[in-house]
């Protein structure tokens, strides 16, 4: 017998096991790690984070992803080294935090790696109803099993695809596991590059759970800041807060059919970019705007894309709460509006449920590799708009 086989086998009858789980957004600020002590599956699973880092890409590295990030047309040679180029870096990373934690990698028992998306098209992009969904995360998992001795799980979102979904947000099956309660009603909103939530609906109610994006989160500031002033974010929204925002040119930002498309959706910076914004203020007749009043808009476009999705969904819901993170939640401004908008809601950070809202989406990949090992499909089969699968493919180290 493969004696990887044989480890397989004992890591999934485990009463507890240790997973790091991996994320690398679109911000690529850098590679998000979480090392999870799991014990269980299903909705019995109990999570601990023992340890979590973001271990920060150098230059090069995001130079090189965003040559083809989100891009029509690239260069293939690039592309194909991209593919092995991140898992190694990947790998790399895990190496140097688990040395950081003085953990030997053998103590881990696997790795669960979303990889890097590239480009994201359901058919709300493509507009063609004949062509397949599809969605591309690069970082191949077995460069990332060779290189850190380590199970790994990967490439989740295909499965979902094949399964009738559009790849995402997988969000859902994590927060529906974990964060269910008896008389809240929570949206878990997530501001990284896109914003998304996940409903779960009180115990007391007969609605269902699902998690769909909402539209830009950070992705459209981020660009634009890159672009006139070479710096990742406004931080702080420290540009955004000196402008004023252009109404003309927020309503036509609004104006998208996306955002008015019923909710499980998915979208990326594949729409919503500096191309849509130069569109939109083509079409209002305020391309002379300064930077400021630009950025105040975009901020605002943001904040009111996520307030009216949440809005939309409130109707008839009493003691509703919205637990916010990804990086956005460290935006003042994006917060702020969020919270005074929404004033039939319990606005707060994602910290109140006891993990830290940095660390959630990687605690996610961690906890779908937990199913996929010890779980078993029926435990995510109550989602609304989502099929029932346990994601991932397997690789062995050797
Ligand atoms: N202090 C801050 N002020 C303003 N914005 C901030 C601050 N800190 C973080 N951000 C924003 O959060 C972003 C990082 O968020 P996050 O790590 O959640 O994104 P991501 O994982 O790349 O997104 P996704 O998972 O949606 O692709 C930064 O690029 C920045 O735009
Ligand atoms: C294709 C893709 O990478 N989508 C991401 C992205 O980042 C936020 C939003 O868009 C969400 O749909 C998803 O990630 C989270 C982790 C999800 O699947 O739930």
């Amino acid at each position: 017998m493969n004696l990887q086989i044989e480890r397989l086998y004992q890591i999934s009858r485990k009463k507890a096991r240790l997973i790091i789980g991996l994320m690398s957004g679109t911000s690529l600020d850098g590679l998000d790690i979480a090392l999870c002590r799991i014990a269980h599956a299903g909705k019995i699973t109990k999570i601990q984070l023992e340890k979590f880092s973001t271990m920060e890409y150098d230059d090069e590295f995001r130079t090189r992803v965003r040559e083809v990030f989100a891009k029509r047309h690239i260069d293939q040679q690039l592309f194909s080294g991209l593919n092995a180029y991140i898992g190694i870096t990947h790998a790399n990373l895990i190496n140097a935090a688990l040395k950081q934690w003085n953990i030997a990698n053998s103590e881990i028992d696997c790795i669960a790696s979303h990889g890097q998306t590239v480009y994201h098209a359901p058919k709300s992009l493509t507009k063609d109803q004949n062509w397949p969904n599809s969605t591309l995360q690069i970082g191949d998992g077995d460069h990332i099993a060779v290189h850190t001795g380590i199970i790994t799980l990967s490439d989740f979102r295909q499965k979902h695809i094949a399964a009738g979904g559009e790849g995402a947000p997988l969000a859902a099956y994590g927060d529906y596991l974990l964060f269910s309660h008896p008389t809240e009603n929570r949206f878990l909103l997530n501001i990284g590059g896109i914003s998304n939530f996940t409903f779960i609906p009180s115990h007391q109610t007969k609605l269902k759970a699902y998690a769909t994006d909402l539209g830009p989160g950070n992705t459209m500031m981020n660009q634009y800041m890159k672009t006139h002033f070479d710096t990742e974010m406004d931080k702080d929204a420290q540009m955004a807060k000196t402008g004023c925002v252009n109404e003309d040119l927020l309503n036509q930002l609004l104006a998208e059919e996306f955002l008015k498309l019923p909710f499980p959706k998915t979208t990326g910076p594949e729409l919503f970019n500096l191309i849509y914004l130069q569109r939109a203020q083509h079409s209002s007749k305020t391309t002379d705007l300064p930077h400021k009043d630009v950025m105040a808009t975009l901020n605002r476009f943001a904040a009111q894309a996520m307030v009216n999705g949440i809005r939309s969904q409130t109707e008839g819901l009493t003691d509703i709460a919205v637990y916010i993170s990804g990086g956005g939640l460290h935006n003042p401004l994006l917060f702020d509006y969020i919270k005074t908008s929404l004033p039939a809601c319990k606005v707060q950070s994602f910290a109140t449920l006891g993990i830290d809202p940095d660390a959630k989406e990687a605690v996610l990949f961690a906890l779908l590799a937990n199913e996929t090992l010890a779980g078993n499909k029926s435990n995510v089969a109550d989602i609304k708009d989502s099929p029932a699968v346990c994601m991932g493919k397997i690789s062995l180290p050797e």
